[in-house]
């Protein structure tokens, strides 16, 4: 059965149409990367994935069921911007959700579920490699290891679906490539369903199953919000294909050069590695 299943799905903000039409069926296990121009909706839709956002129109269905229509723990997310709290250190950030989640009035637990919930975060903390950093607060890590402690904390409650809102678009190139590695050991090793936006149209070839461009088929000037965008291409990626990289760029209106070279190169990283 698909993990999710999008059928005819609209969003509106009053009058301004973000997204129409948007049908998409993902089976659990694939690594979705989704890219298109600054403001198409991207966002809106992963929100709604999170339920964060209802649809104005059409279904979103998970594992055959309406997908909840606020977060829950079976999908984990991790947006761009630092989502950490400060004034927590790097393990309590990780045991927080669970503390909330049992003792929502204290956020505190005690005795056996606490240490429970220690041992279950340092275990989410060692996944990502930050093991050693399990005392630290936020300010005392660089902004790799804080979007490392950002994905320790979506793992905590074992989602099915990890939702990344472009994750390593603040991070420098080299960490970026082991961030890189490290989401695909993830999402190979926990069986994790993951849609990913990214800027990068690069990384999405790089990272995903299959990669979605999210564009308007058609535009009035005269009334920029009648229409909003879909899913204009939906490609099952393996193969790296430069004739398909360029068409995308040039739809998605990226000024780079195809860098295909980059693309193989990870792969035999990942190849190597695997
Ligand atoms: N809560 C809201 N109320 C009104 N308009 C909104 C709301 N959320 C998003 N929008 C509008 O919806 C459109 C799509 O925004 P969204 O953030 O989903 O785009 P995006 O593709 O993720 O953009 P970017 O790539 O720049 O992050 C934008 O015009 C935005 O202003």
């Amino acid at each position: 059965m698909s993990a999710v299943q999008v059928r005819q799905l609209w969003k509106a903000y009053g009058d301004d149409v973000v997204l129409e039409n948007v049908n998409l069926e993902v089976r659990s296990g694939d690594f979705v990367t989704i890219v298109g121009a600054s403001g198409c909706g991207k966002t809106t839709f992963l929100r709604m994935l999170l339920g964060e956002e209802a649809p104005s129109r059409g279904e979103l269905l998970m594992d055959g069921r309406t997908m909840p229509g606020e977060p829950g723990p079976d999908r984990g997310v991790v947006f761009q911007k630092y989502s950490v709290f400060p004034h927590l250190t790097a393990l309590r950030n990780v045991m927080l959700g669970e503390e909330l989640a049992r003792s929502p009035l204290l956020g505190r637990l005690f005795g056996g579920a606490r240490r429970r919930a220690r041992d279950k975060a340092m275990e989410m903390l060692e996944a990502v490699g930050l093991e050693q950093a399990a005392g630290k607060y936020p300010a005392e890590l660089s902004g790799g290891m804080q979007q490392r402690l950002a994905i320790a904390q979506a793992l905590m409650k074992n989602p099915k679906i990890l939702l990344l809102d472009e994750p390593f678009g603040a991070l420098d190139p080299g960490i970026r490539k082991d961030m890189h590695g490290l989401i695909l050991d993830l999402w190979r090793r926990r069986g994790l369903t993951v849609f990913m936006i990214t800027h990068d149209l690069k990384e999405g070839f790089y990272l995903g199953t299959r990669l979605l461009v999210f564009d308007k088929v058609r535009d009035d000037p005269q009334a920029p919000g009648a229409y909003g965008a879909t899913i204009t291409y939906d490609i099952p990626l393996g193969e790296t294909d430069d004739g398909l990289y360029r068409e995308i760029r040039e739809s998605v209106g990226l000024p780079e050069e195809p860098d295909v070279a980059f693309i193989a190169e990870h792969r035999e990283i990942e190849e190597k590695s695997s």
